[in-house]
């Protein structure tokens, strides 16, 4: 394991997975540089090195920040992120998401670099076969984000066979929690994830939540998630991330814990962590919601050492929550 602190352009890194990969980067003396254009991420959330504005479609911009900061490495997480607004702007989607990762592999090549740390997604996966999912299963996405980022892996292999490019596609599953003092959080605005709308609501704050769907085949009749928590996600990219310095070609690695909680399952958690009601109301289903997704995380353990510390809902609830009440005033 190469133990050299490293510059790090993190592309997207003034959002929520993205600034907490930036503090635990930090936390171990590499220097993170964000590249951001803040159309969802946030100033005051770049705070462990220097932010660049500028858009990743963008050759100047890209340019720019290579001549100056001669990055080590890139991790990406720029993009834009709603299921359901893909629908309905799918040219962005496909220009943000894909567009953006060519106009950055030909800036690397430009640069000389050749490590980069992509955040993928098991909507990838589409409505799965099996389960728990392993990276062998057929990706078959529903989205038009899930196709934008499956088409963004098939890049990635691409590039790497033919032009040497190391990577590691992680695919996330449920992304949740915060940096456990609460210095940053989950901050999306509109909010489309269960566990900060069921805390806003428990807060009392924006209504009653929608339930999206109570009429699944599962023992409550909600969806089944793998929550993981963003600061175990953080020692993944790290993992990851020194991986690229010293094994050659591509990953594809889920990060998830394998366990699967219902929507209500959650709220009931959300309930005893906050000690208030969560009000809501079932609605229809959401379209393109699966009925379950859970992880196979063999690979992630055996390739990252992945060993989620944090990812049990009372945990994830509990450090989120401790971001934002104070914040709500609450
Ligand atoms: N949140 C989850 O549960 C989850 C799950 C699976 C995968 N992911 C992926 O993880 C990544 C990060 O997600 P997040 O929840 O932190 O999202 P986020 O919206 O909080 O962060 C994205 C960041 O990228 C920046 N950005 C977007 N387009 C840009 C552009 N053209 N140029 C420069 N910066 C740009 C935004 O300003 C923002 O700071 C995304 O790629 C997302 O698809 C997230
Ligand atoms: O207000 C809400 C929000 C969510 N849900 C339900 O809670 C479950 C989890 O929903 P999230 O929106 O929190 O998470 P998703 O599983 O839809 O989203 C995940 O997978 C997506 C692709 O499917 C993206 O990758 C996204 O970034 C990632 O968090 C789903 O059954 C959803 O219907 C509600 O009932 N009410």
């Amino acid at each position: 394991m190469s133990k050299a602190a490293k510059t790090v352009l993190v592309v997207g890194g003034a959002g929520y997975i993205g600034a907490h990969i930036c503090k635990a980067l930090a936390a171990r003396g590499d220097r993170p540089v964000v590249f951001d254009n803040l159309s969802s991420g946030h100033r005051h959330a770049v705070k462990w090195g220097p932010l660049v504005e500028g858009d990743v479609r963008s050759r100047a911009d890209l340019d720019s920040a290579f001549s100056q900061y001669a990055p080590d490495a890139v991790m990406h997480f720029a993009a834009f992120i709603e299921v359901g607004i893909g629908e309905q702007r799918p040219l962005d989607f496909w220009d943000n998401n894909v567009g953006g990762v060519i106009t950055l592999l030909q800036a690397m090549k430009c640069a000389g670099n050749d490590k980069l740390v992509f955040s993928s997604t098991c909507a990838t996966y589409g409505e799965p076969e099996r389960l728990p999912l392993t990276e062998a299963e057929p990706q078959t996405p529903v989205s038009v984000y899930g196709r934008t980022k499956l088409a963004v892996e098939q890049m990635l292999r691409d590039v790497s066979r033919g032009e040497g490019l190391r990577y590691a596609a992680l695919r996330y599953f449920n992304a949740a929690g915060a940096s456990p003092d609460g210095e940053i959080g989950e901050e999306h605005d509109p909010e489309t994830h269960l566990i900060p709308n069921a805390l806003r609501a428990a807060a009392g704050l924006g209504g009653r939540m929608k339930l999206f769907g109570e009429d699944y085949d599962t023992p409550d009749g909600t969806c089944i998630r793998d929550y993981v928590h963003v600061m175990d996600l953080a020692d993944a990219h790290l993992a990851a991330l020194d991986r690229l310095f010293e094994v050659e070609g591509g990953l594809a690695c889920n990060l998830g814990t394998g366990n699967g909680f219902s929507v209500r399952e959650i709220l009931d958690a959300v309930e005893t962590v906050t000690g208030q009601r969560v009000p809501h109301d079932v609605h229809p289903r959401r379209p393109g919601d699966a009925e379950r997704l859970l992880a196979d995380t063999t690979l992630a353990r055996e390739v990252l050492g992945f060993a989620p510390q944090r990812s049990d809902p009372q945990t994830i609830i509990a450090d989120a929550w401790r971001f934002h009440a104070p914040r709500w005033g609450v």
